[in-house]
């Protein structure tokens, strides 16, 4: 993988992998190790549906004829109401609806031990109501096979897809009165509600308890015959389908197919991308030029993805190496680059159950290196060392570029206030303070931003308001000195939750653009991930151009002559010491 890439693409990869928005909201926290959604609460009578169930039951009707601009059609659930909660905070400008439903259900599916759908994303948000008519349990059997095959799928398939679904979560009575009703004293049934198997898990049990007579499904024996829908779909085919599923792999892999085939039936003319895979080495979107603690000081982190078995993580240090931008240095092109050795992995805390079903795990080593203005610094890569084999990580050689400084954020001087409750949206405004540096010696002609966000009514009966909003920068000299660079700043009112921003300088007929900075929702201090390291020290050393790892330098090089200077150095501190020791 090139980086930087397609932001798209990489804004998708992120939230499907690491499970985070830009302002750092966690997606996957409600669904991970396939919980329940209030369980362990006792109080709760919650406990057959697990929030995949719901997930994935959304993604169902979503693509059978549900959409967000539809409030008819036939969605009937408190899981349908809070899947939208769940996920009204993560749409963006890179990242529809309509994708975060499929991403919603395929981490869903994972987290419960099911299969990993390969998820294709670019879906397109509806903009109007889709005809209304979810297959009802009291439909028959003709109904439901004709439904399926405007949908695409086939008799054998309904039976399959039906079985694939009905693996998780169940009927709840309040919903369904008339398939469950209220039985609290039945130490299978929660009080409300009656699940479809017996376990909470992406398994066969739906199909082997039925076939062997133990099955409890509420549409299959259900008192009222009418609501039997699962059985007579079930034994449509005399049973033939259900008996091949009830081989573990059988069905793990036909769900798995079938499911993807669901997600993927888009409108004609939406062309969905090439399944997103995680990237194995990837800089944290958050990295760039930033001026805390009145430093310039660049922040990163590498992330990893490798095998959970992968034994090479365990014990490495990953050094950060970067070249100058400016100066007799500048581009590494006297032969010296800028190290800051060793960091240690810090494990990701939550891993998305996409990646972790995948058997993979994120690692970060984070960086903080002050930076000398005067040199910036133009492209940064990194080695690995792993028992003393150290190998680099640099973009395919090309090392990974940082593409202008000329403007960069300075959160520390900016800051986020939740305003007043906005009815209109059913959400709360939030007024920000956005602090940028612009380097000095640059004459601005423009210093604005483009923030664009997305608010959502909590019923999705209207598509939501998008918020396209243009605020320009003024100097601002009461803040304090920054070194190197002069600082502006804007008030910008958002509605909703997810904001993105890009920060646009103009000057000498050029555009530079920071984009998408992750922006925090009502924190006082917007605070990107990566920034929790502390300051590293900065060291010299020769840089050779290729694969490998940074040699020793060359005898008689204009870098050997100038590091013979460090050398000199270490041998006075030994004199020294062993001095001190003799005194002793
Ligand atoms: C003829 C077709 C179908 C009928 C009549 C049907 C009917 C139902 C009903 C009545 C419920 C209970 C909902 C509630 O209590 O709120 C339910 C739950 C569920 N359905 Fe279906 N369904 C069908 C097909 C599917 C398919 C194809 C899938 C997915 C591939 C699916 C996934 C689910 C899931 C995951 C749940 C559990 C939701 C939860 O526990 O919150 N269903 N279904």
């Amino acid at each position: 993988y090139q980086w930087p890439g397609d932001p798209r693409h990489e804004a998708l990869e992120k939230f499907i992998y690491e499970g985070t928005a830009p302002n750092g909201n966690i997606f996957f926290g409600v669904v991970n190790q396939c919980r329940f959604r209030t369980f362990p609460d006792p109080s709760s009578n919650d406990k057959s549906t697990t929030v995949a169930a719901q997930w994935l039951r959304f993604a169902y009707h979503d693509s059978a004829t549900f959409n967000i601009t539809d409030g008819t059609g036939g969605n009937v659930g408190e899981g349908m109401t809070e899947t939208q909660n769940d996920y009204r905070h993560f749409p963006t400008k890179y990242i529809s609806n309509a994708d975060i439903i499929a991403i919603g259900a395929v981490a869903a599916v994972a987290s419960c031990g099911g299969p990993v759908i390969p998820l294709r994303t670019g879906r397109v948000d509806a903009k109007s109501a889709g005809n209304p008519g979810v297959p009802e349990p009291d439909q028959d059997l003709q109904t439901h096979t004709e439904k399926f095959r405007l949908q695409g799928f086939n008799s054998t398939e309904m039976i399959e897809l039906v079985a694939c679904g009905h693996t998780m979560g169940g009927v709840e009575s309040e919903d369904f009165p008339l398939i469950v009703d209220d039985r609290p004293t039945d130490p299978f049934m929660s009080s409300t509600s009656a699940p479809f198997d017996n376990t909470t898990a992406f398994d066969t049990s739906v199909v082997t308890e039925y076939l062997n007579g133990t099955t409890r499904n509420p549409l299959v024996i259900s008192r009222n015959i009418t609501t039997r829908s699962d059985l007579r779909i079930f034994s449509s085919d005399g049973n033939v389908t259900m008996n091949k599923l009830a081989d573990r792999n059988v069905f793990q892999s036909r769900c798995a197919a079938l499911l993807e085939r669901m997600l993927n039936s888009v409108p004609k003319g939406v062309e969905l991308s090439e399944p997103i895979e995680v990237i194995p080495e990837m800089p944290q979107s958050s990295t760039g030029l930033q001026i805390v603690n009145g430093t310039l000081s660049f922040f990163t982190s590498l992330r990893l993805a490798r095998p959970t078995s992968d034994p090479s993580i365990n014990g490495s240090h990953v050094s950060l190496y970067w070249c100058d931008r400016y100066g007799e240095d500048a581009d590494c092109k006297s032969g010296f680059s800028n190290r800051i050795k060793g960091s240690s992995a810090v494990v990701g805390l939550q891993p998305s159950p996409i990646l972790h079903r995948s058997g993979k795990n994120l690692t970060y080593y984070p960086f903080q290196a002050p930076i000398d203005p005067s040199r910036s610094i133009s492209r940064f890569w990194w080695e690995m060392d792993q028992n003393g084999a150290p190998t680099r990580i640099d973009n395919n050689g090309e090392r990974y570029p940082l593409l202008q400084d000329d403007i960069i954020y300075v959160p520390e001087q900016s800051s986020a206030t939740m305003s007043a409750p906005n009815p209109n949206i059913n959400g709360t405004d939030t007024t920000m303070f956005v602090v940028v540096g612009v380097r000095e010696g640059i004459q601005p002609n423009r210093v604005y931003l483009e923030a664009l966000d997305y608010t959502f009514e909590p019923d999705w009966k209207e598509p939501g308001t998008v918020t396209n909003i243009t605020t320009e920068f003024t100097k601002n000299a009461t803040l304090p000195i920054a070194p190197g660079y002069n600082l502006y700043s804007a008030h910008v009112t958002v509605l909703g939750s997810a904001p993105t921003m890009d920060y646009i300088l103009e000057a000498d007929g050029k555009k530079s653009i920071l984009p998408y900075m992750p922006v925090s929702n009502g924190a006082l201090l917007f605070i990107p991930t990566g920034m929790t390291s502390i300051p590293g020290t900065v060291e010299r050393v020769v840089y050779v151009p290729g694969n490998g790892t940074t040699p020793p330098p060359p005898p008689n090089s204009a870098a050997a002559r100038a590091l013979g200077g460090c050398q000199y150095a270490s041998l006075i501190v030994t004199i020294l010491v062993g001095f001190l020791g003799l005194l002793a």
